[in-house]
């Protein structure tokens, strides 16, 4: 049922159930996305073995998927989760890093999304990359703006009956007919390396706890969230490396106030 995001009482009800986020994420990511899950106050575990993801998935409140370091074991491991989420229901969040890069990104991605994903978080080139099915983009970093990619956005959401987030300078969340701008955050989340996957982390936290189901009011709180502490925690960081310290105490410390201000309802369509 659709609802106004509501990001202070959305971060609260995370830190009410701290709830458990199974992750398949990447070689870079493992840490960081650990850290930012606990300081944000929910209760990351990864695990990409084949013999027990299901397992594992079972336990969760949520999925994330993120194809940044592939290999064929990891691949079939990405495949049963996501199998397992889209038979059991529970939410689960693709990170399609990089998939522009290579045709075996592009396989392994194409597999994922027919497993339904709730949300697909990406930066623009990603996106762009998916609704297009070619490449786009340079490696893991976007050569794309969000505003550039928007209507690609809808238009992935509406295919796949996914939430869609692109992230960028702006971030923008849509299921096709509703979006949302989100506004804030700060250059220096782009140069700390995994705070993309992490922030997919913080996405499978707020959808797991969602009011009434809503994923796409969700996915913009848990942007919102994120933005402000980037925003804030630059304020007092030098440069790339106190600044990933100052994000994680940041995003600690948040509180929700003023946190609505950050998302702007575009026209639907
Ligand atoms: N230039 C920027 N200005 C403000 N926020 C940014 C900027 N670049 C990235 N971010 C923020 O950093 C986070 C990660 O986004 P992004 O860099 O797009 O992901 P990825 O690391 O997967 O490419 C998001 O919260 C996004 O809003
Ligand atoms: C550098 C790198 N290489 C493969 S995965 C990865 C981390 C990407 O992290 P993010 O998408 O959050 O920038
Ligand atoms: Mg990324």
């Amino acid at each position: 049922m659709p609802s106004e995001p509501n990001p202070g009482a959305d971060l609260a009800r995370v830190r009410d159930t701290a709830p458990l986020i199974h992750n398949i994420t990447n070689l870079v990511a493992m840490t960081p996305m650990a850290n930012v899950l606990l300081a944000l106050g929910a209760s990351p575990a990864m695990g990409h073995a084949r013999e027990e993801v299901a397992d594992l998935t079972a336990l969760a409140g949520a999925l994330t998927v993120n194809i940044g370091t592939p290999s064929p074991h990891w691949a079939e491991a990405m495949a049963e989760a996501a199998a397992a989420a889209e038979a059991s229901g529970t939410p689960w969040v693709l990170d399609p890093v990089a998939v522009g890069a290579t045709p075996y990104r592009r396989r392994i991605a194409g597999e994922l999304l027919a497993r339904r994903p709730t949300v697909i978080r990406g930066n623009a080139s990603e996106i762009r990359s998916l609704a297009a099915e070619q490449g786009s983009g340079r490696g893991v970093d976007s050569t794309e703006s969000t505003r550039a990619v928007a209507e690609e956005a809808r238009r992935l959401a509406e295919q796949t009956g996914s939430v869609v987030a692109v992230t960028g300078e702006a971030d923008l969340v849509t299921d096709g007919p509703r979006a949302f701008w989100v506004h804030g955050g700060h250059p220096l989340m782009a140069r700390v390396t995994a705070l993309g996957c992490a922030l997919t982390g913080v996405v499978a936290a707020f959808v797991a706890t969602a009011e009434d189901d809503d994923a796409l009011a969700a996915t913009a709180s848990a942007l919102a969230c994120y933005a402000a502490a980037g925003e804030r925690a630059a304020e007092h960081a030098c440069g790339p490396g106190s600044f990933a310290g100052h994000f994680l105490d940041t995003l600690y410390g948040l509180t929700g106030e003023g946190l609505e201000a950050r998302l702007q309802a575009a026209a639907p369509r």
